[in-house]
């Protein structure tokens, strides 16, 4: 094997020559080099005007030659299989520095991200001889490696096998295999924040604009959101590294020196994720990957994995494994092997678990497919729901941030059993249940409450599609219930985001009650203040704690004053009171829950609960009823 790697251009072919002939050379294991390599590399780098280098193996054979230019070496790709715990690669790089500079920091970064066994530079006189030698080798601990010299090359007395022998003996015994918690291994979250840039963010929806905290907040806030998306989506987060820059780097996003930072950081804590807080375009992750050797994801990826994890009707199946198609396509490569990147564990996981491995003409047929499908799947939806008819009952959507507490209201207002918890995206599915008003003194009336999706800022574009289907229940809601973590600092940009989301999505139309929700975990002070601030802008506002049943009461009275006119309505008779849709099992269901009787809160809460596994999944039920609610209105207008 005689091929030249790295820096080829321009080169003479007796440069080339000169350089094939450093394959001849072998170094013995008890030296770290010899004097006819040194020979050999020198002259190479007096011909060529560039730093030249050999990786020589511990059998003591050359495995690669790479030549440079005149400041640094790129290596080439010696294969991205991390070597075992504890042990090296069984590669030492010799090389030249033509200038005569000590290691540098690219030398340093190769040595520990690859786990070479050893880096040397051979600094060279401006007349071309060899002056001093210096090497580094990788230590455990911080920094993570050792450097020795410059000095003179007759003074070097290096054993190499024995060194190596003692050094991995010494990692093995330190590195008792550190334990990874989450499924998906450790990742480092990095945030740039850009002090001049801004279209940073190419964001399609929901960007705060000006109403979102600026500069130093605004990171802090992008960074806890981070690390609650990596935290939702499995991943361990080791470190987060934040740098602000004058202008993003176009090729690395970070600059290249914060970036070997970052490497160095990966490799000490043992992480193998990098996950950027912003979308990197489709060449800024190949290049980012390629030289840390870690996987790269993105924001966008993340939110992606999320929601394929969570996923769980068919159409947000499809819905989601499509947008991570369109998402992936222009990132899969022609080969294999930069396909493998993309695919398996974070960021690679379709919907229901199942590997996104698949290649390009596959992913476009997929993608062509699924499109189809979704849309015959709208159609059917369409289709039954003109197809059912039934009284209609007032249907109230629950909408707000993630994590703000809608699943939890509406448990807790129906006693529901509905996953709430301290994750992004608990909900991915709307469900809906029916909430009686009894208890509030409203009779035995009902309204059917609806869960939502949280929004959240910058939703990926392919997303958005997906997340739009599920708000088609909401889109035939009579009210709806905006609800706001009021705890998080970031409420008022949420709220924005929330606002700009359903402007989007067209339901801004209809009309809303704003909910202050986690009212135990505030300030009774900021409590007062939010309620008269949002009185003041003449919103429909309460302050509750889903938590806790009876601060609820004011919320259950807005929302019924919202919607006597329909009740008054529906008494005058232009709504049939009664429902005679038995024929229908979705009906049943309806009627099975509505046994309750509900003056008492208690009584009603322990009631729904006894029914709520009777309860219809949403989708249904729901259409069923925003059917006749469509229905309804028109009536109403008639008359
Ligand atoms: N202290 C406190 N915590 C609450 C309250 N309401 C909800 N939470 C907590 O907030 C977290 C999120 O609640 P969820 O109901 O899952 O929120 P969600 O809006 O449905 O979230 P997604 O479905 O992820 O969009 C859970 O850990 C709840 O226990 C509250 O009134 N007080
Ligand atoms: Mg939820």
């Amino acid at each position: 094997m005689t091929e030249i790697y790295g820096n080829k251009t321009g080169l003479s072919p007796a440069a080339v020559r000169t350089l094939e002939r450093i394959y001849r050379r072998r170094v013995p294991i008890e030296h770290l080099t010899t004097p006819e390599l040194v020979r050999s590399l020198v002259d190479a780098s007096v011909e060529t005007g560039r730093q030249v280098g050999a990786l020589v193996h511990r059998s003591g054979q050359v495995d690669y030659v790479i030549v440079g230019d005149a400041g640094k070496l790129m290596l080439p790709d010696i294969g991205r299989l991390r070597a075992a715990e504890g042990r090296f690669r069984g590669l030492r790089l010799i090389h030249t520095h033509v200038r005569g500079e000590a290691l540098t920091r690219d030398d340093l970064v190769d040595l520990v991200r690859l786990r070479l066994d050893l880096v040397a530079a051979i600094q060279m006189a401006p007349g071309g001889d060899p002056r001093s030698i210096m090497y580094a080798h990788n230590v455990p601990g911080n920094p993570p490696y050792r450097a020795i010299g410059p000095m003179p090359l007759a003074r070097v007395d290096l054993h190499v096998g024995q060194l190596m022998a003692n050094l991995e003996r010494e990692f093995a015994s330190v590195s008792q295999p550190r334990e990874v918690k989450a499924k998906d291994g450790r990742a480092i979250l990095v945030h740039v924040v850009g002090k001049n840039a801004e279209g940073s963010r190419a964001s399609h929806t929901g960007h705060t604009g000006h109403a979102g905290p600026a500069g130093r907040d605004a990171s802090q806030i992008s960074v806890r959101e981070l690390r609650e998306l990596a935290r939702t989506a499995g991943v361990e987060v080791a470190d987060t590294i934040v740098q602000g820059r004058e202008h993003i780097d176009p090729k690395f996003v970070i600059g290249r020196g914060k970036l070997d930072d970052v490497i160095l950081r990966a490799v000490e804590l043992d992480a193998s994720v990098l996950v950027f807080d912003r979308n990197l375009t489709p060449a800024q992750a190949a290049a980012i990957a390629k030289v840390s050797d870690l996987k790269v994801i993105d924001r966008t990826q993340l939110i992606l994995d999320i929601f394929a994890q969570r996923a769980e009707g068919r159409d947000g199946k499809l819905q989601v494994e499509l947008a991570q198609l369109k998402y992936s396509l222009p990132r899969l490569g022609q080969k294999d092997d930069s396909l493998s990147r993309l695919t398996g564990g974070i960021g690679g996981r379709g919907p229901g678990e199942t590997k996104l491995e698949i290649g390009r003409r596959r992913a476009k047929e997929r993608v062509t497919h699924l499109e189809h499908q979704l849309k015959q799947l709208a159609k059917q939806r369409e289709q039954r729901r003109r197809k059912r008819t039934r009284e209609g009952i007032p249907t109230v959507a629950i909408v707000g941030y993630t994590n703000a507490g809608k699943s939890t209201l509406l448990n807790t207002l129906t006693g529901a059993e509905v996953l709430a918890e301290d994750k992004l995206f608990a909900t991915l599915d709307t469900r809906s249940r029916v909430l009686k008003v009894g208890w509030a003194g409203y009779g035995d009336r009902e309204i059917v409450l609806t869960d939502t999706v949280g929004f959240i800022r910058d939703l990926p574009k392919d997303l958005f599609a997906a997340f739009r289907a599920t708000f088609e229940e909401a889109a035939d809601a009579d009210v709806l219930v905006h609800v706001v973590d009021a705890s998080d600092p970031a409420r008022e940009a949420h709220i924005q985001t929330t606002e700009n989301l359903l402007a989007e999505l067209e339901l801004d139309g209809i009309p809303r009650i704003l909910v202050y929700n986690k009212a135990d975990v505030i300030e009774p002070l900021t409590a007062k203040a939010l309620q008269r601030s949002a009185e003041r802008m003449g919103t429909d506002v309460v302050v509750v704690s889903a938590t806790q049943r009876e601060t609820t009461l004011p919320l259950v009275e807005a929302i019924a004053r919202k919607l006597q006119g329909r009740w008054d309505a529906s008494a005058k008779g232009v709504w049939s009171q009664t429902s005679d849709a038995s024929d229908s099992p979705d009906s049943s269901d309806l009627s099975d829950s509505s046994e309750a009787d509900a003056s008492d809160a208690s009584d009603a809460s322990d009631a729904s609960q006894k029914s709520a596994g009777d309860f219809l999944e949403a989708t249904t039920l729901h259409e069923m009823l925003t059917a006749a609610g469509r229905r309804s209105r028109r009536v109403s207008v008639v008359s």
